[in-house]
């Protein structure tokens, strides 16, 4: 049956005609305990969503959406390692990489659980080697800088949490993220480096892709060239693949080889040995008190009721604003620097899995699926798109993320910080009337023709939707139940969806052609096998590189 055969579908597809006039104003007015019925306390992060455009009825219709969607056995099923991903034949065990030493998760004949502890060992103790300056390069010296070579998966997810979490490190190690193809980045994120101190991971979970095996040959010939030391590329180069083979015959020395399995998205790995930066910057123990916390947050989404389950609710709320109210969009607002790579971080997680346009059995679906997710610092936003969020055209609904207690603040900076968030989700959602703005401006002392004038620019109709995220802290255990709550509410929405989140055949057509393209370009005589536009775009590019002739 397709979703919007679904009666709970029918039924919001009925109420959202009289809820898409409800003010969230008015269903503050009317109901004081409107915060306490619509927030969640997760441990000390405050989920607060009142500030939505639901009513308790709308909440009660969006929960048996879930309901009907059997969401409580697909989460049964995803943490028990069913083969979820269904077109790529594969588990989707990103939680089993959270488990306890203690619990056993056993899949097929498999203990899951020990074969990620195993891994976890590994790590630990290359991590001790390097970070108490055991390990050494090949003029024995220890390390100081760790270049991370990856892309997507293999790079957003550990360069947000090095980033988020780098004041919890206790050495000296810098951490640097080579990912783009472009020179200029990989010239950028090197100049300054002492090969001799240097340790580059090649992160890839296929070992295949383009952008990071061409960054991890060049700086393999660099290195190479620059050190002459043949015998010690080892000592300079470990990698973290699903892929043994191709790892090795890149001159990776097998033990320094840390593994993955197929069961793991690559925007799902940043808690596997993906996560090898992270653990190496901060210490494998911040690292597992992470994973600590991504695990909390798995319970809590496998066990809570939809009415207080956080991914549940803030899947259903997206889907009400996505589905119901045609948003296209969704922003990313964090009000705290270490939280800077989130929404990139997020738009991999959410746009890469539900980015799909036919259901679980390849049908078309007819309805809207995964959004846009967009985002960058609340408080610069506020001085550059905000503008449109508050008086334009669209409706864009946001979560607005901080924590109370922040790392470094001079004088009043973070108080002036927050105040900045409380105020914009005051803003948005009660707006200007027009008899408030009347006001502020007789007290400007404008003439009445003058007011009339500027009433219709400076009222502002408010009732745009936000979450409030607030975290005590930021810390390995925050960051980590943080970032698996956004995972499950990716999964709770494909699987009302009924899409698989979990494969991306959709970037392969891309690299496909590109490869093509690549042999073409670099060939002398071109193929006439392209559209008219790519082929004079190719053409005018060699003309525009094309050597001069010596006697022109
Ligand atoms: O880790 P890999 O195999 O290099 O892949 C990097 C990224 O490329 C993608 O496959 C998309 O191109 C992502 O899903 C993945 O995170």
């Amino acid at each position: 049956m397709q979703l919007t055969q679904f009666s709970s579908w029918k039924a919001l597809t009925s109420h959202y005609q009289s809820a898409k006039h409800l003010h969230i104003r008015d269903l503050f007015e009317s109901d004081p305990l409107r915060q306490t019925r619509f927030s969640v306390l997760f441990e000390d992060i405050l989920f607060d969503y009142s500030k939505n455009r639901i009513s308790p009825h709308t909440f009660n219709l969006l929960t048996d959406l879930a309901k009907e969607v059997e969401l409580k056995s697909w989460i049964e099923r995803m943490f028990s390692g069913d083969k979820l991903n269904h077109t790529e034949g594969r588990a989707v065990l990103h939680t089993a990489l959270r488990l306890p030493r203690h619990k056993p998760l056993v899949v097929g004949d498999q203990n899951i659980s020990s074969l990620v502890h195993r891994e976890l060992d590994k790590m630990s103790e290359f991590c001790y080697q390097v970070r108490s300056g055991r390990w050494l390069g090949y003029t024995g010296k220890p390390v100081t800088d760790i270049v991370n070579i990856g892309i997507g998966g293999s790079d957003l997810g550990p360069q947000l949490v090095v980033e988020a979490l780098k004041s919890f490190s206790d050495k000296p190690l810098k951490c640097h993220f080579v990912s783009n193809v472009d020179t200029m980045h990989l010239l950028e994120k090197t100049e300054n480096l002492n090969l001799e101190t240097t340790l580059f991971i090649v992160a890839s979970k296929s070992f295949t892709t383009d952008e990071t095996m061409t960054n991890a040959e060049s700086l393999r010939e660099w290195f190479l060239k620059t050190t002459g030391a043949y015998d010690s590329l080892g000592k300079h180069f470990v990698a973290v693949s699903s892929n043994q083979a191709k790892a090795i015959s890149f001159g990776i020395n097998p033990e320094n080889i840390f593994n993955f399995w197929d069961w793991v998205g690559g925007r799902y790995s940043l808690w596997s040995s993906i996560g090898l930066s992270i653990a190496l910057t901060i210490g494998i123990e911040n690292f597992k008190e992470m994973l600590a916390g991504a695990h909390a947050m798995d319970e809590h989404f496998r066990t809570a009721p939809f009415e207080k389950n956080i991914p549940v609710i803030m899947a259903l709320l997206g889907i009400w604003y996505n589905n119901f109210f045609g948003c296209e969009s969704h922003a990313i607002l964090p009000y705290d620097h270490q939280l800077n790579l989130l929404p990139a971080y997020l738009e991999q997680a959410d746009m890469e899995s539900n980015g799909k346009s036919v259901d679980r059995d390849g049908k078309q679906v007819n309805y809207s699926t995964g959004g846009i997710v967009w985002g960058s610092q609340g408080i610069n936003g506020q001085h550059a798109f905000y503008q449109l969020i508050h008086q334009g055209t669209k409706l864009v609904p946001a979560d607005f993320i901080s924590s109370a207690i922040p790392h470094e603040s001079i004088n009043n900076h973070h108080n002036l910080m927050l105040s900045n968030f409380f105020a914009q989700t005051e803003a948005l959602m009660k707006g200007r009337t027009r008899e408030e703005t009347l006001n502020d401006l007789r007290e400007l002392g404008l003439t009445d023709t003058e007011i009339e004038k500027q009433l219709p620019h400076m009222t502002f109709e408010g009732n745009k939707p936000t979450n409030s995220i607030l975290l005590k802290k930021i810390t390995p255990r925050s960051l980590g139940s943080l970032l698996a709550m956004y995972e499950h509410k990716v999964f709770t929405q494909g699987v009302i969806w009924n899409i698989n989140s979990f494969d991306q055949y959709g970037v392969e057509l891309g690299k496909k052609l590109a490869k093509k393209i690549l042999s073409e370009l670099n060939d002398t005589c071109l193929s006439r096998l392209h559209d008219g536009s790519t082929q004079s775009l190719m053409t005018y590019f060699r003309m525009l590189t094309a050597q001069p002739k010596l006697n022109s």
